[in-house]
């Protein structure tokens, strides 16, 4: 019998009295695992291994337990500390032991809550106390690290902790569970005739490499015995070539993918392309003249205190406004427009306009664009877009960042009503299987009327706000130059990614919390 060098390999190193794992093969083979799984199967297929497989979990310490192999657990070190103090007898101040046990930040926390939880003593009132019958030598779980300190991906039952420590343990974090699949060969008994009667090593090419086929076979035996000088053939003309095994398990590769968010901004613009839609750009610091002033938002809007927005320190305020649109804007704002306007009254100050911060929406690119900083005076009708960072001192939590992809746009006509803002609303969100629209009556200072969107979460089945829209007041058009209508809106991207995909926490797809198997995964559709 003939068969490819490594399938012989793997026969000699495989027994037929015992069970071997791929590893083991792999280790006495000096072959790559994924060769020697090839290479089992194959045998399997020919009728000369028995392949059994079972899933093995094992364990391994994470960085954090790893370090408290040498350093000691936190708890441990402060229940050293609060006895050196001397709280086995009296109770010490709790400040005193901290900063004797050499515990800082997070790890103090992680004392302090298990403590008491293992009865090395109490707490209470900012003392300490420390039980003096406490053995931190029977610390189940100082133990059980020290134990676990070599186990790399070691199975779970060859370590010698129990399994109620191994699960404190990896609540806490110390420790890492995994499974993986063992596959193990037996030789069968035709293997262990073959072998007696001898195989042969077969001379099989496994891969077509680039020397094989630049390769010129110039002394093949055939050309020699018919006399006609070297061949022009490369060497692959000649070789054997190895069966691929297409159900073979082969290495898993995690290649590069685009972020989701940022093929559904692709996504979105085709989209509002599609729909005629022109794309807009400027900058993410910006005066606030553009991103508030010359939305009508009064200088003494709640939203213009520096705690929502991020104010840039140096340079602090932009060189150049447009002086005409300035004082237009600033007229507009005391006075109102129009013969019956009314103004907000309250003094207007330049200064504070040109104040530069990260824009907190990207309407103030709309602003730019209708004022005709941008692309020149613009005549109707006109549709602009951009899908692009904003920034806002918002706290955490599922569905607030500190920045995100506002999907902003505007519709600039002779007469728009709210129909056409709904229905443009509804074509541009069935696009994304999107139908069940909200809207809610809404107030911002530049719009009149407004509308919040909301979608139903997919999941949850809870309404999710997504956007915000209306049409621009004549207190913002006028001064800008715009004698018509304009209907506008911004959206949250990130939103549309949760009613679409179905996560529930903005922090799975950003950030340093995301969730890499949901990005990984995640199937985009077009
Ligand atoms: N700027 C608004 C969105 C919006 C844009 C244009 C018109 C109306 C609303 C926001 O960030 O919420």
């Amino acid at each position: 019998m003939q068969l490819p060098s490594q399938q012989v390999a793997v026969l000699e190193a495989a027994r037929a009295d015992e069970a071997t794992s791929v590893d083991a093969l792999a280790a006495a083979t000096d072959l790559p695992p994924e060769t020697v799984t090839g290479a089992v199967f194959e045998l399997e297929t020919e009728g000369l291994v028995a392949v059994s497989e079972r899933v093995d979990e094992t364990v391994a310490l994470t960085d954090e337990g790893r370090d408290y192999v040498t350093e000691g657990l936190p708890e441990v070190r402060l229940y050293e500390a609060a006895l050196e103090a001397g709280a086995d007898a009296d109770p010490v101040s709790m400040g005193r032991v901290i900063g004797a046990s050499g515990l800082e930040g997070g790890a103090v926390d992680i004392a302090l809550s298990n403590y008491a939880r293992k009865g090395y003593g109490v707490i209470d009132s900012g003392e300490i106390t420390a039980d003096p019958d406490a053995d931190p030598d029977a610390d189940a779980e100082a133990n059980a690290l020290a134990a676990l300190a070599d186990a790399d991906d070691a199975p779970v039952d060859s370590v010698d902790v129990d399994s109620e420590t191994l699960a404190s343990l990896e609540r806490r974090g110390l420790l890492d569970r995994h499974e993986s699949t063992v596959r193990e060969a037996t030789l069968t008994e035709r293997a262990v005739t073959e072998l007696m009667a001898g195989i042969e090593t077969a001379e099989t090419v496994g891969q077509v490499t680039p020397e094989l086929l630049t390769s010129w076979a110039k002394q093949s035996f055939a050309d020699h015995s018919s006399g006609q000088g070297p061949r022009e053939d490369g060497e692959w003309e000649d070789v054997e070539f190895a069966e691929y095994n297409v159900e073979a398990d082969a290495e898993q590769f995690e290649g590069g993918n685009v972020h989701i968010l940022r093929q559904t901004a692709e996504r979105v613009k085709d989209t509002l392309v599609g729909m005629g839609f022109q794309e807009m750009d400027g900058p993410h610091v910006d005066a606030d003249f553009w991103i508030n002033d010359c939305l009508f938002m009064p200088q003494d809007h709640p939203a213009r205190t520096h705690w929502d927005r991020f104010a840039l320190e140096n340079p602090t305020h932009i060189d150049d406004l447009p002086a005409d649109l300035v004082d237009r804007v600033e007229r507009a704002h005391k006075d109102g427009v129009g013969p019956d306007g009314e103004g907000y009254h309250s003094p207007w100050d330049e200064d504070f306009a040109r104040a530069l911060a990260l824009r907190g929406h990207t309407t103030s690119l709309s602003t730019r664009y209708l004022s005709g900083e941008e692309v020149g005076e613009l005549e109707p009708p006109q549709r602009y877009f951009s899908v692009e960072k904003v920034y806002r001192n918002d706290t955490l939590d599922p569905t607030h960042l500190l920045e995100f992809f506002q999907i902003e746009g505007w519709v600039m006509a002779e007469d728009l009503s709210v129909r056409d803002l709904m229905g443009t609303f509804e074509e541009f969100y069935s696009q994304f299987g999107i139908e069940d629209i909200q809207f809610k009556p809404h107030y911002n200072p530049y719009t009149e009327p407004s509308f919040e969107l909301f979608g139903t979460h997919p999941t949850t089945g809870e309404l999710v706000e997504i956007g915000n829209s209306g049409i621009f007041r004549e207190e913002m058009l006028e001064p800008l130059g715009v004698d018509c209508d304009v209907m506008a809106w911004g959206l949250a991207l990130e939103r549309l990614l949760m009613l679409m995909y179905g996560f529930e926490d903005i922090r799975d797809i950003h950030g340093t919390l995301c969730d890499l198997e949901l990005l990984r995964n995640t199937e985009v559709t077009y």
